[in-house]
C-alpha cells in the first residue's frame, strides 16, 4: 500500500486537532508529532501532543519545513515523519496552512490536504474560551498574522486541498470517512 499523510489545517480552532484524534481512534492513523517552541497547554504532554523544545533544542532537528506562528517556531522532522510512517502507511499531521502548502509541494499524491472552516468566525474565540485556553493567549493568537491569514484557503491550495466546513463535528466525521474511503479505494 502507498504511504499517505492527510495533512489538516486551517485556523485556530477548526477543529484540526480533534480531526487528528479522530482518525487515530476511526482508522488508526497515527499523528506526525511535530516540535514547538511554545509552552505546552494544561493536559499537553511532551513526546504526544508535541515534542516541546527550547529555542536552542528546536535548532537539532531535520525539519521538512518549519515556520514561526504567533511568535513560537514549529517544525515537522523527517524523523517524526518517519517515526509515524514506521507505524502505519496512512498517517496524520496539523499544520498551519503555510506548513500545507509546502507539504502539497514537496509530496504531491502523497499528501491529502484537508482545510478546515467554519460558516461564522465568531464561533472559533467561543471554541478557544470553552477548550480552556487563557484568555490572554485567546486574544493574542487571534490578533495573529497568521491566524488571519489561515482564515482563507490559500490560492495554492485552491483545487488541491478538501475543504470541509467544520460547524457540526457529526457531519464532519461522515465527510472524514468518505474521504478516507476514497483514498484508500484509489490507492490499490
Ligand atoms: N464542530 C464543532 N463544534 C463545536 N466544537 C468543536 C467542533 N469541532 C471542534 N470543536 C471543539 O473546538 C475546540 C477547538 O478544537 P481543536 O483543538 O480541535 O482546534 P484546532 O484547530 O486544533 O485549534 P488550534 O490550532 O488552536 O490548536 C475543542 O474544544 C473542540 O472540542
Ligand atoms: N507549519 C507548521 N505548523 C504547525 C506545526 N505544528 C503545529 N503547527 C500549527 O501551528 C499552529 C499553532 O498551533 P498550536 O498548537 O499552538 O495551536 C496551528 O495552526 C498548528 O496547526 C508544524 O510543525 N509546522
Amino acid at each position: 500500500m502507498n504511504q499517505k499523510v492527510f495533512v489538516i489545517t486551517g485556523t485556530a480552532g477548526t477543529g484540526k486537532t480533534t480531526i487528528a484524534q479522530y482518525l487515530h481512534n476511526q482508522y488508526q492513523m497515527p499523528q506526525v508529532i511535530t516540535h514547538t517552541t511554545r509552552a505546552p497547554r494544561d493536559g499537553e504532554v511532551d513526546n504526544r501532543d508535541y515534542y516541546f523544545e527550547t529555542p536552542a533544542s528546536f535548532e537539532k532537528n531535520h525539519y521538512l519545513e518549519a515556520v514561526e506562528y504567533s511568535g513560537n517556531r514549529y517544525g515537522s522532522s523527517r524523523e517524526g515523519v518517519e517515526r509515524a510512517f514506521a507505524k502505519n502507511p496512512f498517517v496524520s499531521i496539523v499544520l498551519d496552512t503555510k506548513g500545507a502548502t509546502t507539504y502539497a509541494q514537496v509530496l504531491g499524491d502523497e499528501a491529502v490536504i484537508i482545510y478546515l472552516t467554519v460558516s461564522n468566525h465568531a464561533v472559533l474565540n467561543e471554541r478557544l474560551v470553552q477548550r480552556g485556553d487563557e484568555q490572554a493567549r485567546i486574544a493574542k493568537r487571534l490578533a495573529s498574522a497568521d491566524y488571519v491569514r489561515d482564515l482563507v484557503l490559500p490560492a495554492d491550495l485552491v483545487g488541491v486541498a478538501h475543504v470541509i466546513v467544520n460547524d457540526d463535528l457529526t457531519a464532519t466525521k461522515r465527510k472524514i470517512d468518505e474521504l478516507v474511503k476514497q483514498v484508500s479505494s484509489q490507492n490499490g
